[in-house]
């Protein structure tokens, strides 16, 4: 299949018409074929690009709601609850330990399958909207797992290799509403994004994108999510998120999204189109060897991080580490 990296949008299904309108540019996430050379080069440059022919997940192209009803087993899964359409990450540990007074945005409710799909079905305008969310694990049924073994591991195999990435850590599979939001953030995790039911639209920003994105915090529940909100961007408070410039693609069965670690992205279920599902698989990142200046961007992010743990580990109060940063470097690194 050759190289396309327009957003050929009518013979995928959908339309540009359903985009939500931004304030900022992108451009198209490249779309190749993985048997093509270049594929595997952009993955070695720690670059996002869209696979196809994989046949990564072609035996979960069939995991529709019936399917998934049927032999999910009868165990509750993690439902993402929320008042609006935006279903931000926060992490429950950082709520007991850091910031009690946190209000998250969701809640979180297990529930089984089949009240997951009624819920779904029984939803009308003005409703909670609902996001499954679940690793998939051991007790998934038995077809699941039938499924789940003929996935292309030998591909994914190759490729961890290849790039010196750890061990797999999870597969999330996610059940969602057209029109859901899982609003920018980063994850430290390298990904490989197989979507299998609807249609996803994924805009990714560049890690050195960190002064534009305006992380919480690294103790803050909402750690490594971004503050701004791109429906209402608040320029005067993030006046760097005025020089954004994205990439992104929309996502159809079938095709396979390398999300590289430490890249910003959002991922929203087109409206109009049905509900969603993907499945995804985050590894652990390659531990850094040779170290090489200057540094790059994700490895300078990590450096970040890890400043604003010591500091918060010599300081302890959270509510210190702020006046410190800002006594440091304003009026002298300014
Ligand atoms: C959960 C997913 C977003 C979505 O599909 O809603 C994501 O951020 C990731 O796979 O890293
Ligand atoms: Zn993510």
């Amino acid at each position: 299949m050759g190289r396309t990296t327009t957003m050929n949008s009518s013979a995928l299904g959908w339309d540009k018409r359903q985009l939500n309108k931004y304030f900022f540019n992108t451009e198209p996430i490249p779309r190749l074929s993985c048997h093509d050379p270049l594929a595997e080069e952009l993955i070695a440059q720690e670059k996002p690009v869209v696979l196809t022919d994989t046949k990564l997940c072609d035996s979960a192209l069939k995991w529709d709601l019936d399917y998934l009803s049927e032999n999910m087993g009868s165990e509750k899964y993690m439902v993402f609850v929320s008042k609006d359409n935006k279903f931000k990450y926060y992490d429950e540990a950082k709520i007991r330990q850091y910031s009690s007074n946190f209000i998250p945005p969701t809640r979180r409710v297990d529930m089984s399958f089949p009240e997951f799909v009624r819920k779904l079905q029984e939803w009308k305008e003005g409703d909670e909207r609902i996001y499954l969310q679940q690793g998939l694990n051991n007790t998934v049924g038995q077809a699941i797992v039938m499924d789940f073994l003929q996935f292309n591991w030998e591909w994914l195999n190759v490729l961890q290799k290849k790039n010196n990435w750890g061990p797999l850590t999870s597969n999330l599979l996610l059940v969602g509403m057209e029109s859901n939001i899982t609003p920018v953030h980063y994850d430290e995790q390298q990904n490989f994004f197989c979507q299998l039911i609807g249609y996803k639209r994924c805009i990714l920003f560049a890690p050195e994108y960190y002064d534009r994105l305006y992380p919480y915090p690294v103790y803050h529940p909402h750690d490594r999510q971004s503050q701004v909100d791109f429906e209402n961007p608040d320029f005067e408070k993030f006046p760097g998120m005025a020089h954004l410039e994205g990439v992104e693609t929309v996502l159809g069965p079938g095709e396979v999204l390398h999300i590289p670690m430490y890249w910003w992205h959002q991922i929203e279920s087109l409206p109009n189109l049905g509900h969603t599902v993907s499945v995804n698989f985050w590894y652990k990142g390659v531990p850094t060897e040779r170290v090489e200046h200057p540094l790059k961007p994700q490895q300078k992010l990590a450096v970040m991080r890890n400043i604003e743990k010591m500091l918060l580990e010599a300081l302890k109060d959270p509510a210190e580490v702020g006046p410190l940063l800002r006594a440091l470097v304003i009026g002298r690194y300014t």
